[in-house]
C-alpha cells in the first residue's frame, strides 16, 4: 500500500467546499453519478471505435446501494475504470488549467459565492462534506487489475491493488465487471443520504435526464393486511428516466426539465439565462441544445478555457473536448450537439475538417445570435444581464467573425454619454434607464446634420466621461459612446463603418470637423489667424515632445488635451504594446490641442518671457496627458514648472 499526498490545490478546494456548499450538500450525489455517466460515456465510445475495446462487455448501468445501519452509500458503475495512473492523476489531483489562480480567487471572496463554486465543477470530492472516509474501487475495462483507493479528505490517500472480491457486490452486476464504485462512510449528521427517499428525490431532481439506468437497491417490504411485514427481499428499482432530454419533443418538455438537465450539465447551481433546443431535419439531422449561463464561465478569459459543449452522434457521447464545435468566441455556450449523419466511429483529429460538422457549426451560429437578437428586441432588462457578462466575447466576435460581422455589431452594447432617464409603467413600477447603447440606438438619437457616430476610448468609464474631449460634443448636444474595454481601440478601427455612418474617434485629429456651426467656423478661421503664432511658440517650446500643435475646436472649459494623428494607434494602443513587451515600436507622438478661449493660452499669447512660455506649455501638455490616463515621464518637472507659475 502506497500513501500519496493531495495536490494543494486539492486541499484548497476541499476547504472551500466544505465552508461554502454546507446549506447545498446533496449535489455531492450528482457529481458522482455523472462521473459514473462520464465513465460510460467513455467506454460506449471506445468500444466503438477503438479495436483494443472492441471486445469489452458493455452493460451499461449504475447501481445505487446504502446502509441505514453503518451508515454507508455507493455508487457503483460498469464504465472504463481506472488504472493506477488514472487513479493517481484523477483523485488527488485538479487536472484543469486555471484552477490554481481560481481558487486563490474563491479563498479570498469573502461571500465564498457556492454559484462560483459549483459552477467551476467541484466534481467527486464534494463527497467530502458528507463523508468522513471514502473507498473507491476500480478496475479498467479491458484490465485485470483492481484498485483501492481511500481517503479521509485529510491532505492524503492510500492505493493499494486488491481484487475482484474487494468490489461491492452487486446484484445485475457480474462479479469481476470492469467499472468504478465509489463507498462513502457518511457523516452522523449526514445519515439521512442513506435512505431510499432521499436518494431517489435527489436523483430524480438532478439525474433524471442521465443517458444510463440507474438502479436504487432496496429492502422491499411486503405487508400483510394486519399491516405486518410478510415478507422483504433486496431490490433493485430503476430510479431515472434514462433518456437523452433533447431528443424529446418541444412540447413534452418542461421549462424545469430543461433547467434541470442545464444544471447538471454544467455544475451551475443558478437557473440558465437562455436556451435553444433546435431539431433540423433535412439534408441534415441533428439536434442542439444550448444554454447561456447567467454568470460568464470563470474561465473565459483563460486562453484554455474547457469548451462547454458536448458533442454525441447518435446519442452516443464523442468528445466534450473540442473547442471548435463553436467559435472562440460562443465559449460561454453550454449545451450539447447531437449528429445523426455523422459516423459512430468518428475520430476526433478528423472532427476539425469535417464538412457535416461545419454545418452545423455555422447554423448554430446563425441561430444563437438570432436568439440573442430576439432576447435584446423583447426583454431588454435580461438583455443588460446578457451584455454586461458577453459583451468582450462578442466584440471579439464583431472583429473575427466577418460572416456575422453585421448581426453582431447590432448585438454589442456601449456606454454613451446620452443618459435615459427611469420609466414607470402603468402600475407604477419603476424600469431603470437602460445602461447600455446600441449603434441603432445611437443611430436613432442622432442630429439630422450629424455625418458620423463618435466615440471616445483610451481609459476607464470614469475618465473617459470626464475627458475634456468631450466638452464640445457636449455643448452641441452630440451624443458620444463611451469605449471602456481595452478591446474596443482595436475591434471599433476595423469595424470603420456601421451602415453608412463613419464611426470616429472623438480623440483624434479631425474628428471635430463638424463641431462648429458656419458662424463658428468664421471665428474659427479669426482665430486660427490671430493664435497660429501662439500654437508656433507653444510647439517651439515643447521641442520633439509633439507631432503639432493646433487650435482646437472641441474644447470649451479645458485649457488642453491630447489627439492622435488619424492613421496613428491611439495612446492606450501604445501603452498596451509596451505593457506587452513590445518596447521597439517607435513613439507615438500626440498632437496637442489648444482652447483659444482659455486664459491659460491667452496668457501665452500675450507674453515674451520665454521661462513662462516654456513652463505654461510644457504644463498644458503634461495635463493634457495625464487626464487622459498616461503617466508623466518626469512628475518632478512637472511639479516644478507648476510650483514656478503659482508662485507668480
Ligand atoms: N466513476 C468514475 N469512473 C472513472 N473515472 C472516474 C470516476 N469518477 C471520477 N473519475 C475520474 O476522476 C476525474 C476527476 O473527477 P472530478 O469529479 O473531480 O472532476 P471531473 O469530473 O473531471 O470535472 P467536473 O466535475 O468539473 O466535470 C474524472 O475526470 C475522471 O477521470
Amino acid at each position: 500500500m502506497a500513501t500519496h499526498q493531495f495536490q494543494t490545490e486539492v486541499n484548497q478546494l476541499l476547504t472551500l467546499i466544505i465552508h461554502s456548499m454546507y446549506s447545498n450538500k446533496e449535489i455531492f450525489l450528482r457529481e458522482i453519478v455523472s462521473n459514473a455517466s462520464d465513465a460510460l460515456d467513455k467506454l460506449k465510445y471506445l468500444s466503438l471505435s477503438d479495436e483494443a475495446y472492441k471486445s469489452v462487455r458493455f452493460d451499461p448501468r449504475i447501481d445505487i446501494l446504502f446502509d441505514e445501519e453503518k451508515k454507508t452509500l455507493t455508487v457503483r458503475d460498469t464504465g472504463i475504470g481506472m488504472n493506477s495512473d488514472d487513479v493517481v492523476s484523477n483523485l488527488g489531483t485538479i487536472a484543469r488549467s486555471g484552477t490554481k489562480a481560481f481558487i486563490e480567487q474563491l479563498a479570498s471572496d469573502a461571500k465564498k459565492d457556492s454559484n462560483l463554486i459549483g459552477q467551476f465543477g467541484v466534481g467527486f470530492y464534494s463527497a467530502f462534506m458528507v463523508a468522513s472516509k471514502i473507498e473507491v474501487f476500480t478496475k479498467k475495462a479491458a484490465d485485470s487489475k483492481v484498485w483501492k483507493w481511500t481517503s479521509d479528505g485529510k491532505g492524503e490517500y492510500d492505493l493499494s491493488e486488491a481484487d475482484d472480491s474487494a468490489f461491492p457486490l452487486v446484484e445485475g452486476v457480474g462479479e469481476g465487471s470492469h467499472g468504478t464504485a465509489v463507498v462513502m462512510y457518511l457523516n452522523d449528521d449526514d445519515k439521512e443520504f442513506a435512505s431510499r427517499w432521499k436518494i431517489e428525490d435527489i436523483v430524480k431532481r438532478y439525474s433524471d435526464h442521465i443517458a444510463f439506468p440507474i438502479y436504487l437497491h432496496y429492502l422491499k417490504k411486503e405487508y400483510d393486511d394486519k399491516g405486518k411485514v410478510s415478507s422483504e427481499a433486496m431490490t433493485a428499482e430503476q430510479i431515472n428516466d434514462a433518456s437523452a432530454i433533447w431528443q424529446k419533443p418541444k412540447s413534452e418538455l418542461k421549462e424545469e426539465d430543461y433547467k434541470s438537465f442545464y444544471k447538471s450539465l454544467s455544475h451551475d447551481s443558478e437557473d440558465p439565462l437562455l436556451y435553444v433546443h433546435t431539431k433540423a431535419e433535412g439534408t441534415q439531422e441533428y439536434t442542439t441544445l444550448f444554454y447561456v449561463p447567467q454568470k460568464a464561465p470563470f474561465d473565459m478569459f483563460n486562453a484554455d478555457y474547457k469548451s462547454g459543449v458536448k458533442l454525441f452522434v447518435k446519442r452516443v457521447f464523442i468528445t466534450d473536448d473540442d473547442k471548435e464545435l463553436l467559435p472562440v468566441y460562443l465559449r460561454f455556450v453550454r449545451g450539447i450537439i447531437d449528429s445523426e449523419d455523422l459516423p459512430l466511429n468518428v475520430s476526433r483529429e478528423i472532427l476539425q475538417q469535417n464538412r457535416i460538422l461545419s454545418g452545423i457549426q455555422s447554423s448554430s451560429v446563425k441561430k444563437l445570435l438570432g436568439e440573442f437578437k430576439k432576447l435584446a428586441e423583447n426583454d431588454r432588462a435580461k438583455y443588460e444581464k446578457f451584455i454586461t457578462e458577453y459583451n468582450r466575447p462578442l466584440k471579439e466576435g464583431l472583429y473575427g467573425d466577418y460572416a456575422h460581422r453585421e448581426e453582431l455589431s447590432e448585438l454589442v452594447r456601449f456606454k454613451s454619454t446620452w443618459v435615459g432617464e427611469d420609466e414607470k409603467d402603468s402600475d407604477g413600477n419603476v424600469k431603470p434607464a437602460p445602461q447600455w447603447t446600441s449603434f441603432a440606438d445611437y443611430a436613432s438619437r442622432m442630429k439630422p446634420e450629424q455625418k458620423a457616430i463618435y466615440y471616445l476610448t483610451g481609459g476607464d468609464e470614469k475618465t473617459l466621461r470626464q475627458s475634456p474631449h468631450l466638452e464640445a460634443f457636449r455643448k452641441k448636444g452630440i451624443e458620444v459612446l463611451i469605449m471602456a474595454d481595452e478591446i474596443d481601440d482595436i475591434v471599433i478601427p476595423s469595424l470603420g463603418k456601421h451602415k453608412e455612418w463613419d464611426l470616429k474617434a472623438a480623440n483624434r485629429a479631425g474628428s471635430d470637423d463638424e463641431l462648429g456651426s458656419d458662424e463658428d467656423k468664421k471665428t474659427a478661421e479669426e482665430k486660427e489667424k490671430s493664435f497660429k503664432p501662439v500654437a508656433e511658440k507653444i510647439k517651439k517650446a515643447l521641442g520633439d515632445r509633439v507631432k503639432d500643435v493646433h487650435l482646437s475646436k472641441r474644447l470649451s472649459d479645458s485649457p488642453s488635451c491630447i489627439v492622435v494623428d488619424e492613421n496613428d494607434p491611439s495612446l492606450q494602443m501604445e501603452r498596451m504594446m509596451r505593457a506587452m513587451g513590445q518596447a521597439g515600436m517607435t513613439e507615438v507622438k500626440p498632437i496637442l490641442e489648444i482652447n483659444p478661449d482659455h486664459a491659460l493660452v491667452q496668457k501665452v499669447r500675450d507674453s515674451e518671457d520665454e521661462t513662462f512660455i516654456a513652463d505654461v506649455s510644457s504644463i498644458l501638455l503634461d495635463q493634457a496627458l495625464l487626464v487622459e490616463g498616461s503617466e508623466l515621464k518626469d512628475p518632478a518637472d512637472f511639479v516644478k514648472k507648476l510650483n514656478r507659475l503659482l508662485a507668480k
